[in-house]
């Protein structure tokens, strides 16, 4: 393996925090090396799944999140993207590189964009249990509007991971747009949370993406009963879980951006970044 020891002396970078304070790593471009990453993973021969959801008019993404991930995402793996949609029928079909597969799973619609947010918790749970177990090692949950750009390889993985929210990077805590209601299940005090994490992106191994995903769905439905939605739905409550249960991985914005936030000089590459949509016509 060529890599140049000295650099492994010297932190890579100074101007981004690349570790947590329960030292779980923070993956920023330049804090890796891949080649040493991927030869571990490969001895380990293992699977990945690729989840979203495109339920409704959200089918019309699919074609771009499939033909840029075949492009940029785990190239050279054990791939399969599991597509949960109500219409089966709008999804294209795609030619995919060796390796890789696409599973079209039916999956129930709701009338609100907000439930069907919040609902994939339920199915990525319900998943979790059944064939997720035997198919593939780690998932990786998005969201669907959304198109690679650059590179995203197994330095993601780990057994439980979340990212960076691009709007809240750099903020302070008091500003993070936790669920303030006392009542809530996805409750966060102001004087806790140590970051704010996106709702369109995490993963881990199975048994880890189960547990959370339950977390999230049951606290929805403990809410629910009592009539409360969280602010940020689904993300809500993803924050609350990964306070107590943090996460053993963080990708930094670089895995989660959006060009309307401009291109800050710490981004040294957009990996995955989100495609413009008119919130009120697809929605609706
Ligand atoms: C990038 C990111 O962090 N996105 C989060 C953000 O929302 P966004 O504003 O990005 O929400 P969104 O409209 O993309 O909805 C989330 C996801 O639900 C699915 N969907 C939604 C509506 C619909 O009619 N059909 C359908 O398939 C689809 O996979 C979509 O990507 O906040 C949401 C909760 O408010 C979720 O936590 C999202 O994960
Ligand atoms: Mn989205």
């Amino acid at each position: 393996m060529l890599y140049e020891k000295p650099d492994a002396l010297k932190p890579p970078r100074t101007d981004i925090l690349m570790m947590t304070p329960w030292f779980a790593p923070i993956v920023w471009n330049g804090t890796y090396n891949i080649d040493v990453l991927t030869a571990q993973f490969q001895q380990r021969d293992l699977r990945i799944g690729l989840t979203v959801f495109a339920i409704k008019k959200y089918t019309v993404f699919v074609q771009t999140f499939i033909e840029t991930a075949e492009k940029y995402f785990m190239v050279g793996h054990k791939v399969t993207y599991y597509v949960f949609t109500d219409r089966v029928s709008d999804i294209p079909i795609m030619e995919l590189a060796e390796g890789r597969r696409l599973m079209v799973l039916r999956a129930p619609t709701y009338q609100r964009w907000q439930e069907v947010s919040m609902r994939r918790m339920e199915i990525l749970r319900d998943y979790s249990r059944q064939r997720f177990t035997d198919e593939v090692d780690y998932l990786v949950c998005v969201d669907v509007d959304m198109r690679f750009n650059d590179e995203v390889g197994v330095e993601i993985l780990s057994d439980r991971f979340g990212t960076l929210h691009p709007g809240m990077y750099g903020v302070p805590r008091k500003i993070y747009t936790y669920e303030r209601n006392p009542q809530s299940e996805a409750f966060i005090p102001l004087d806790e949370g140590d970051f704010y994490y996106a709702g369109g992106y995490f993963g881990g191994n199975v048994e880890e993406v189960y547990k959370l995903t339950s977390f999230c769905h049951n606290a929805m439905m403990a809410d629910k009963a009592k009539n409360i939605e969280a602010i940020w739905h689904d993300e809500s409550y993803l924050n609350k879980y990964f306070l107590y249960h943090k996460p053993t991985k963080i990708l930094s914005p670089e895995y989660l951006w959006d060009d309307s936030f401009g291109i800050p000089k710490f981004l040294k590459r957009r990996r995955f970044v989100t495609v413009p949509k008119k919130h009120n016509e697809i929605r609706n």
